[in-house]
């Protein structure tokens, strides 16, 4: 799915207006319908008291609409208009009109911190203060009120936006922004909802499909998208049936160290019930019992250390080759790493300490091949690419970083993002359970078995870190969030790609 700027949005709006021959308070009418529809459909006629807080443009013009339809279905509303300016937008007012026809309890005005109401624990709060058209930080008495909305225990519910997010940048340090429980968003969803500093003040999401023009919307360019299981399943190769294991890829994983063989086991695991054909590991020395005692199906080969690596096997013959789950940061596994960069042309997977690897020896980030996959967590990505003042300016750094060395970057986080140059695409799927030991050795795991198997690297990305999202919620299911273990994220993985197409 395409995440759109509000400037996008508002010529989607225009477009619609246009086309459909709808005014655009029969918009308004239409998308705060919906968003109605979804409260009755969750309150049914309950009598609970329900505050709306309006601005004085078209988002505070859809919650007007909403307090209508609410008061005709005989729910407790009270409609406090936030008087942050006198600019009322004509849709606002055409409302404020019609709400005053169907109810004696005239909305009241909040002009300052004296006319704010009680809000108690168990009341319904609605925001629709501000929506995409806020343009800069919410500020003196409108901030205050922001913070008493905060403070109340009362479930919140955002109409298309908190109020005081950007949908395009930023909020600055110490903004006023409405923490909701909540967002019911309209027709796309914003790309703050993702960022790691911003979507906590969501909640929980859903999109509505407000019918904005398709064809706009099919032609609209967009650097962003949501990659939920419906584009999943367009990246899915299904197998043929006359098929066999030299088909799939031979996937080698190099990594390890005396007390982190499990790393590159859980690696290796997670390539095989990915469906690698084959899988082979180089490992120290030390390694190769608990290796092939606990994954019969892998082949090993041993460098000649005991404890570390030292050197890459450049007689080995495979299709991919994933490097650096539990290496350490030694010379000697900088020579390891130095020698596979030396050997290799085809693109490669690095993780972990071979990130970090890369981190102290800049000079080997040229020598990755084009199309390389680095999947770095926020402090290896730092120790990478240097700090960043917020969520936007690291994501133009890493665009610049996987345009220079012409690589892929997975930042991992609650949402992945997974950057080839100017184009982002953010993952949809996973949980808080997947914040566990091993976790990421596992995703790497999957990446490299799809590259083996044909994938381009950027498709291994995406559908990987899906398919590693959806397998953690299938352990989670089972397992609750603090049980699931990073090998069940590996064992689960072929019920996730079964179910991309069940
Ligand atoms: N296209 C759609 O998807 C539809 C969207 N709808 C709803 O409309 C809003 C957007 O409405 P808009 O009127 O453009 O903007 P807001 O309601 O968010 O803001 C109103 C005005 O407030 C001013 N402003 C901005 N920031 C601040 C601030 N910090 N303090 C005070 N005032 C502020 C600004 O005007 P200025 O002239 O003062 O700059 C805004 O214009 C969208 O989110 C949806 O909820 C439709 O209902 C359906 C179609
Ligand atoms: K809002």
């Amino acid at each position: 799915m395409k995440i759109l700027s509000a400037e996008q949005l508002s010529q989607a709006d225009k477009e619609t207006i246009k086309k459909q021959e709808i005014s655009s308070e029969g918009l308004m009418e239409r998308a705060a319908t919906l968003v109605f529809n979804e409260i009755h459909k969750r309150l049914e006629g309950a009598p609970i008291p329900i505050k709306i807080f309006c601005g004085i443009g078209n988002n505070g013009g859809d919650g007007l609409v909403i307090a209508r339809h609410l008061v005709q279905h005989g729910y407790h509303v009270n409609v406090y208009i936030v008087n942050y300016s006198d600019k009322r937008s004509d849709d606002f007012l055409s409302n404020y009109e019609k709400l005053k026809e169907v109810t004696d309890d005239w909305p009241e005005m909040i002009k300052n911190e004296a006319n704010f109401p009680e809000i108690r624990t168990g009341d319904f709060v609605i925001d629709a203060i501000f929506g995409i058209g806020l343009n800069r930080p919410i500020e003196g008495w409108v901030a205050k009120l922001v913070e008493h909305i905060n403070n109340s225990q009362a479930f919140t519910l955002a109409i298309d936006m908190p109020s005081g997010l950007f949908s395009d940048k930023a909020p600055g340090e110490n903004a006023s922004i409405i923490e909701a429980d909540f967002t019911l968003s309209f027709q796309t969803p914003k790309l703050v909802f993702f960022l790691p500093a911003t979507m906590d003040y969501v909640g929980n999401l859903q999109i509505l499909d407000i019918g904005l023009d398709k064809q706009f919307l099919a032609k609209v360019d967009s650097n962003y998208r949501l990659i939920n299981k419906e584009e999943a399943i367009q990246l899915y190769k299904p197998r043929k049936t006359n098929t066999h294991k030299g088909d799939y890829g031979h996937a080698l994983i190099i990594g390890g160290s005396y007390g982190k063989i499990g790393s590159v086991l859980l690696t290796a695991t997670s390539a095989l019930r990915t469906g690698s054909g084959l899988c082979s590991l180089y490992i120290p020395k030390c390694g190769y019992d608990i290796v092939q005692t606990a994954l019969p199906e892998a082949m090993v080969l041993t460098d000649k250390e005991n404890h570390l690596l030292n050197a890459y096997p450049n007689t080995f013959d495979a299709d991919v080759v994933c490097f650096g789950m539990g290496v350490g940061t030694s010379n000697k596994a900088k020579a390891a790493l130095e020698d596979l960069l030396n050997s290799v042309n085809s693109p490669v997977v690095i993780d972990a300490d071979g990130l970090n690897l890369l981190a102290q020896n800049k000079s080997l980030i040229d020598l990755l091949p084009e199309n390389s996959v680095l999947t770095p967590h926020p402090g290896e990505l730092q120790r990478l690419i240097g700090s960043w003042k917020d969520d936007f300016e690291k994501l133009e750094l890493v665009r610049s970083f996987s345009k220079k060395y012409k690589i892929i970057v997975v930042v991992k986080g609650a949402h992945s993002f997974i950057i080839q140059g100017d184009n982002v695409y953010i993952n949809n799927s996973g949980n808080p359970g997947m914040a566990t030991a091993g976790s990421g050795d596992v995703l790497s795991g999957v990446i490299t078995s799809l590259i083996g198997q044909g994938y381009d690297p950027v498709i291994a990305s995406i559908l990987g870190v899906f398919l590693h999202g959806r397998s953690g919620d299938i352990a989670a299911k089972e397992m609750g969030f603090e049980g699931v273990l990073a090998g069940e994220i590996a064992s689960n993985m072929g019920k996730a790609i079964k179910e991309l197409y069940t």
